[in-house]
């Protein structure tokens, strides 16, 4: 039996997000793939689909030539730079088409557009970067050269109409493009659970071989992504008691769901070594590059037909758009600095899809409005709770910056990641904002005052939750030193 005393989820919830218990396998596809319940999490409801309409043939055979090893093991365009001209000579202009993508009842079929959508994207990136893969190829100094500055009417135009309908940035990005809406399964009984059963749709270079370091740099996301649905649970069963003035029991409890997700996601992080090659990252990450704040592309790109042609610039595919994370930031209320890179930050939201915005916007708000960071210290043992989760933050930031580093940062001088922002110093800006806050909650709520009385209850009770958490806090001082002292080593070496 349940201690709950307040409904859950809260009728506020349930209103604003009607689908969040939901059965995923029941859901109507005019809905975004990516409707939220708390079984499917940040996944889409559905697994996507791995084949587009009859009618985007050409489209899909491009693709299917595309990468620069095709599922048949030869040599795909990419390999010999024909990508370009084989688009401008086979692709008609299929905009009229996506018009047509409606269900019965007339709404747009929302799950079909985004896999029209993914793979417009797909063809995009490959497009416009093409040149900067073949610079990389073949020059030995391994520099990117410029990109493509022009996109052809017939991937533009309806890339741009997808986009419309879903309120989505017209160009390649993490959810509904290259990683989540990417993913299918070999044994669909067997489903999600084991990592082996999973494979990509889509590939750049020789992501459909599942062995390969492009396929297990996605599936890895995929697998952690997997684990969301109790983490949303956790962070709704903390809000929601807390709004309808629930026990604190149950707040803790709903701490202790985010705890035990956040340990699965973590584990399935640490598998990125042995999914996808260090040595191997720079190869495909080539076709994963924005076109804003790049050196490839100093004017953006015009996109044929689209805004009377003045140049667009969108930021490129990034984890950054991943959601796990700003959850946690939004419910812990961890301030972020007023710096021009917390700006970054806040840009990459407009990259998710639609419900995961709203949804995150909702965690944001309701957490300011019911304060759930000044709730969680008035008690020990839920500070503990929140002072652990916010370790979460920490650790997975902190493994995160080792990936950066040993992927990236050791071994290219190019200056900024996939998404535009500057490799050295964008990801240390949130995580020495979580450390810092870390400090300061154990400082203010847990830390022995001077003048306790040393036999009071309360005191003692302080006393033994402090304990718990002093060897984490103790790790977190040295992390933040050493953060900083290698922050300034790389700036210094690489003239930041
Ligand atoms: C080899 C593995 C990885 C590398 C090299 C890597 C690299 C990066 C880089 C360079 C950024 C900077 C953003 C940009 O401008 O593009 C970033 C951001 C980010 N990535 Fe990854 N990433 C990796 C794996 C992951 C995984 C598995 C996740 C989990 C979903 C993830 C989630 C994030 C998040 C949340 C951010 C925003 C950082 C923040 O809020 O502090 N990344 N990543
Ligand atoms: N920003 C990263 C790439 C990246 O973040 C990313 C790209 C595609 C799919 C997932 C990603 N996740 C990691 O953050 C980079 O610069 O290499």
């Amino acid at each position: 039996m349940t201690r709950t005393q307040v409904p859950f989820p809260s009728p506020a919830t349930l209103k604003r997000f009607p689908h969040i218990h939901d059965d995923p396998s029941t859901l109507s596809h005019t809905l975004d793939p990516f409707t939220i319940t708390t079984s499917s999490g940040f996944l889409p409801y559905q697994t996507a689909p791995t084949d587009l309409p009859e009618v985007f043939k050409p489209l899909v055979s491009l693709l299917e030539r595309l990468p620069v090893v095709k599922a048949d093991g030869t040599p795909g365009l990419l390999a010999t730079y024909e990508l370009g001209p084989a688009t401008e000579a086979e692709l008609p202009d299929l905009t009229d088409e996506v018009e047509k993508l409606v269900l019965t009842d007339g709404e747009w079929d929302r799950f079909t557009i985004t896999a029209v959508f993914r793979d417009y994207t797909f063809l995009a990136s490959s497009y416009l970067l093409e040149p900067c893969w073949e610079s990389w190829c073949t020059s030995a100094d391994r520099g990117y050269g410029l990109g493509r500055d022009v996109l052809p009417k017939s991937v533009a135009r309806p890339m741009y109409r997808c986009a419309q309908i879903l309120d989505l940035p017209p160009f390649m990005s993490y959810a509904a493009s290259y990683a989540l809406f990417n993913y299918t399964v070999t044994d669909h009984t067997k489903g999600l659970e084991e990592y082996s059963n999973l494979r990509l749709v889509r590939a750049f270079e020789r992501g459909l071989d599942p062995k390969s370091s492009e396929a297990g740099f996605i599936l890895t996301h995929v697998d952690m992504v997997k684990e969301t649905g109790s983490l949303i649970s956790g962070a709704l069963r903390v809000i929601d008691t807390l709004e309808q003035q629930g026990p604190r029991t149950d707040i803790n409890d709903g701490f202790r769901e985010i705890l035990q997700a956040m340990e699965k996601i973590e584990a399935s992080m640490e598998d990125m070594w042995a999914n996808s090659k260090p040595s191997e990252y720079l190869s495909f990450r080539v076709f994963i590059f924005g076109i804003t704040s790049q050196s490839m592309f100093p004017n953006g790109v015009i996109y044929d037909g689209v805004e009377d042609n003045k140049p667009l610039f969108f930021r490129g595919e990034s984890g950054a758009n991943d959601s796990i994370i700003p959850l946690l930031d939004h419910l812990c209320q961890i301030p972020m600095p007023s710096t021009p890179l917390t700006k970054i930050l806040h840009e990459f939201r407009a990259y998710r899809p639609l419900p995961h915005r709203e949804f995150l916007t909702y965690v944001r708000e309701k957490a300011e409005e019911i304060g759930v960071q000044e709730y969680s210290v008035q008690d020990s043992e839920t500070a503990v709770l929140f002072l652990r989760t916010l370790n979460h933050v920490r650790s997975f930031r902190w493994r995160h910056w080792l990936f950066a580093r040993e992927y990236i940062i050791r071994r290219t001088p190019h200056p900024t990641a996939t998404g535009g922002s500057p490799i050295v110093t964008w990801l240390p800006n949130q995580l020495s904002a979580v450390m810092d806050l870390m400090v300061s909650i154990y400082d203010r709520y847990l830390a022995p005052k001077e003048g306790a009385a040393t036999m009071n209850g309360q005191e003692d009770l302080i006393a033994s939750h402090r304990k718990q958490v002093e060897p984490m806090m103790e790790l977190v001082r040295d992390q933040k030193d050493k953060l900083a002292k290698e922050v300034e080593r790389w700036c210094q070496e690489r003239g930041v």
